[in-house]
C-alpha cells in the first residue's frame, strides 16, 4: 500500500459523530488508468437508507465492494463505527490491517449480491445459520433460533428443509437476505439484488426489502435500477457520476425536482 493511503497519526481517534455510521474521506480507486472513484468524501448516518443512482459505470458498485473489503482504495480512508476498514492501531499508530482486523471490521457488514451465492451443498436453515455459527460462535440452538424468525420474515418458512436448486431465483434471494440478516450487522449492502431475476419474481423480493427498511433499524446501502423501490425506501439518494457525486438528498428532492441536469437526464431515462 503507498504511503499517501495510510490516514495521519493525528487521525488516529477520530472524533466521529456519534449517529455517522460510514464515512468515506478523499476515497480514490483506479482500475489502471481508468479513475472509478475520484477523491470521494461522504458519510452516512445509522439507520438510514440510501439509495445509490446512476449511469452504468459511474462507481455504485465499486462503492460497495469497497465497504465489503471485496477492493481496497488506492487513495483515501473508509471508516464503519469510526473503525478504519483498511488499517488498524497498532503501538498508537495506525498500519495497514491486518486479516483478523478486516474480519472484526467486516462482521458489522453484510451483503446481497445480484448472484444469490448460496452454498449450493446446504440447504436453506443451514444456509443461514452457517456463518453465524462459525463466524460469531453461535450455538447451533441460538442459530436456529434466528434463522426460523428470519425465515418468516422473508417468507420462507416451509421451504427451510430444501436446497437451493429446488427454489425460484426470487426464493433463493430471500434466503440470501435472511443469510445476511442472520449475522445481525449494522450495514446492508444491496447491490442489484433483483437484476438477475424473472419480472415476475421482483416485486417479491422488493416487498421483503420495504418491510426489512420499515421494520428494523438497520443502516442500507442499495444499488438499484428499481426506481420506484428507492423512492419508497430511500432517506437520502445519491447521484453518481464519473466517479463523483454530483448530487444528493431526500428521495422527494432528487426523484421530484433535481437541481442537476445530468440527474435530469439519467431519470428521464430511466423512469
Ligand atoms: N475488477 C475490475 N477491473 C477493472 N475494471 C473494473 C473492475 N470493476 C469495475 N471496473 C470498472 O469500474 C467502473 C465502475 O464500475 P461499477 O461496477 O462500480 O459501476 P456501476 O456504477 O455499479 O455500474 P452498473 O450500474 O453497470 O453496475 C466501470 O468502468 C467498470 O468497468
Amino acid at each position: 500500500m503507498s504511503a499517501d493511503t495510510t490516514p495521519s497519526n493525528q487521525e488516529a481517534n477520530p472524533p466521529v459523530d456519534g449517529k455517522e455510521l460510514i464515512r468515506f474521506d478523499k476515497v480514490t480507486k483506479r482500475f489502471g488508468s481508468n479513475t472509478v472513484l475520484d477523491d470521494l468524501t461522504f458519510g452516512v448516518d445509522s439507520g438510514k437508507h440510501v439509495t445509490l443512482i446512476g449511469p452504468s459505470g459511474s462507481g455504485k458498485t465499486t462503492i460497495l465492494r469497497l465497504l465489503m473489503t471485496l477492493l481496497k482504495p488506492d487513495e483515501g480512508t473508509i471508516r464503519v463505527n469510526g473503525d478504519y476498514l483498511t488499517h488498524e492501531e497498532r503501538g498508537g499508530k495506525l498500519v495497514p490491517a491486518g486479516e483478523k482486523h478486516i474480519r472484526e471490521v467486516r462482521k458489522n457488514i453484510g451483503m446481497v449480491f445480484q448472484q444469490f451465492n448460496l452454498f449450493p451443498n446446504m440447504k436453506v436453515l443451514r444456509n443461514i445459520t452457517e456463518a453465524p455459527v462459525t463466524v460469531l460462535g453461535l450455538s447451533k440452538d441460538e442459530a436456529e433460533s434466528r434463522a426460523r424468525d428470519l425465515l418468516e420474515l422473508v417468507g420462507l418458512t416451509e421451504h427451510l428443509d430444501k436446497y437451493p436448486s429446488q427454489l425460484s431465483g426470487g426464493q433463493q434471494q430471500r434466503v440470501a437476505i435472511a443469510r445476511a440478516l442472520a449475522m445481525r450487522p449494522q450495514v446492508l449492502l444491496l447491490d442489484e439484488v433483483t437484476s438477475a431475476l424473472d419480472p415476475e419474481l421482483v416485486a417479491g423480493v422488493l416487498d421483503v426489502l420495504r418491510d426489512i427498511a420499515r421494520s428494523t433499524d438497520i443502516t442500507m446501502l442499495c444499488v438499484t435500477h428499481e426506481m420506484n423501490f428507492a423512492r419508497d425506501i430511500s432517506d437520502q439518494v445519491m447521484m453518481f457520476d464519473e466517479g463523483h457525486i454530483i448530487e444528493t438528498g431526500s428521495a422527494e428532492k432528487i426523484f421530484g425536482d433535481p437541481d442537476h441536469a445530468r440527474t435530469r437526464e439519467f431519470l428521464s431515462a430511466v423512469l
